[in-house]
């Protein structure tokens, strides 16, 4: 019986040994060729292009269409996405700037986006996020722009106001919420720390599973981690990014009381991207302050059949009761619809920022 299994065990053993020899082989040969793409744009003046946002969404997307499974297209999608990373790495490992310190959701979403071979340059502000990319210590910046429960994230929006960055591409993270812990027991927890945000996020669950411990709202989620890492009782509200950071186990996995609850966050470099298929463009609008003129400003939109996915409104800073408009719509600035708004609008507008046109995320 004992042998039998063995044996069975062992031819099966010996194919995976045999496909693992394929892969290696298989996984070298790409990474060759990438170096050749970065061998080839370095040779036509390219060499700060390295990294193609357009072209790694293709990829994603290709591979998930042609998925045969029985491996998730969640799973394929994350091993395409290191691959590329790692491929990318061989020619320049990408420096991202995001809103630290590490184990924030933002740096979830920064490895989401560029794999784990990106150089993580966590930062203690937004504005030192844009900064860092301006000043070209940082070769991208991921930062958060909206929650589907808590709406526009207003910083970031003010940043793009006045940055020379560009958006080129979108990650969409669905944000679940654990609670991190040392202790095995849900009765030896004496408080939970987390961000305020994510303590409202999970308010139901902590009053169904530990009524009247007391709750302390820190500064993050990963700070809320680290204090759960050393204080024996403290438990921590944070997402597997803390988890794994700071090496604690989930002693309760996705609490949020909004199962649906994603953040969008833009990320932004020193050029947008091409035309992928399947793109958005951004902009940030203006016009003076009188009846209709909001309406008449995006008509050119909707007479060119443009979908808009986004329209965000923020007071102008110069003036009272004035605001600027952040718009999103559906396609390329050169597919002929979007080009053709763009040139009207342009027309139309007192204040008209392209902020990019960049892949839609790819989830
Ligand atoms: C290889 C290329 O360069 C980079 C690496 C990619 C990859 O490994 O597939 C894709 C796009 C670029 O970020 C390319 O442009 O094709």
């Amino acid at each position: 019986m004992n042998d039998d299994l063995q044996k069975e065990l062992g031819t099966v053993r010996s194919e995976i040994d045999a496909i693992d020899a394929d892969l290696l082989d298989l996984l070298n040969r790409r990474a060759k060729c990438a170096q050749k793409v970065g061998e080839i744009k370095g040779r036509y003046g390219d060499a700060g292009h390295i990294y193609r946002p357009e072209r790694e969404a293709q990829v994603l997307r290709r591979i998930q269409e042609t998925n045969p499974g029985p491996l998730s297209n969640e799973s394929v999608t994350w091993f395409f996405r290191e691959v590329m990373s790692a491929c990318l790495s061989l020619e320049q490992p990408l420096g991202i700037a995001f809103l630290g310190p590490l184990g924030t959701f933002s740096e979830q979403a920064a490895v989401k986006h560029f794999g784990h071979a990106a150089r993580l340059l966590p930062q203690s502000s937004i504005d030192d996020v844009f900064r860092d990319v301006e000043a070209g210590h940082a070769d991208y910046a991921v930062v958060p722009v909206e929650n589907s429960t808590e709406g526009a994230v207003g910083r970031t929006l003010d940043m793009l106001l006045g940055t020379s960055l560009k958006i080129c591409g979108e990650v969409v993270l669905r944000i679940h919420q654990h609670l991190l812990c040392k202790e095995t027991d849900l009765a030896t927890v004496t408080k939970v720390v987390s961000h305020a945000q994510s303590l409202a996020q999970c308010h139901e669950w902590l009053n169904r599973n530990l009524p009247g411990v007391p709750r302390i709202s820190v500064g993050s989620n990963a700070q809320a981690a680290q204090l759960a890492a050393s204080e024996p009782g403290t438990a921590a509200i944070a997402g597997e990014a803390a988890a794994d950071r700071y090496q604690l186990p989930k002693l309760a996995a996705n609490i949020e009381d909004e199962p649906n609850n994603t953040t969008r966050f833009l990320v932004l470099g020193r050029h947008d991207a091409g035309p992928s298929g399947r793109d958005k463009t951004s902009l940030i609008v203006s016009t003076p302050n009188r009846s209709g003129a909001l309406a008449d400003l995006l008509s050119p939109f909707s007479d060119a059949g443009v979908s808009m996915s986004r329209l965000e409104s923020r007071p102008a800073r110069h003036a009272l009761w004035e605001y600027v408009f952040y718009v999103d719509v559906e396609g390329h600035r050169d597919d002929p619809g979007v080009a053709s708004a763009l040139r009207q609008l342009e027309a139309r507008a007192g204040y008209l920022k392209l902020l990019g046109s960049y892949p839609a995320a790819v989830y």
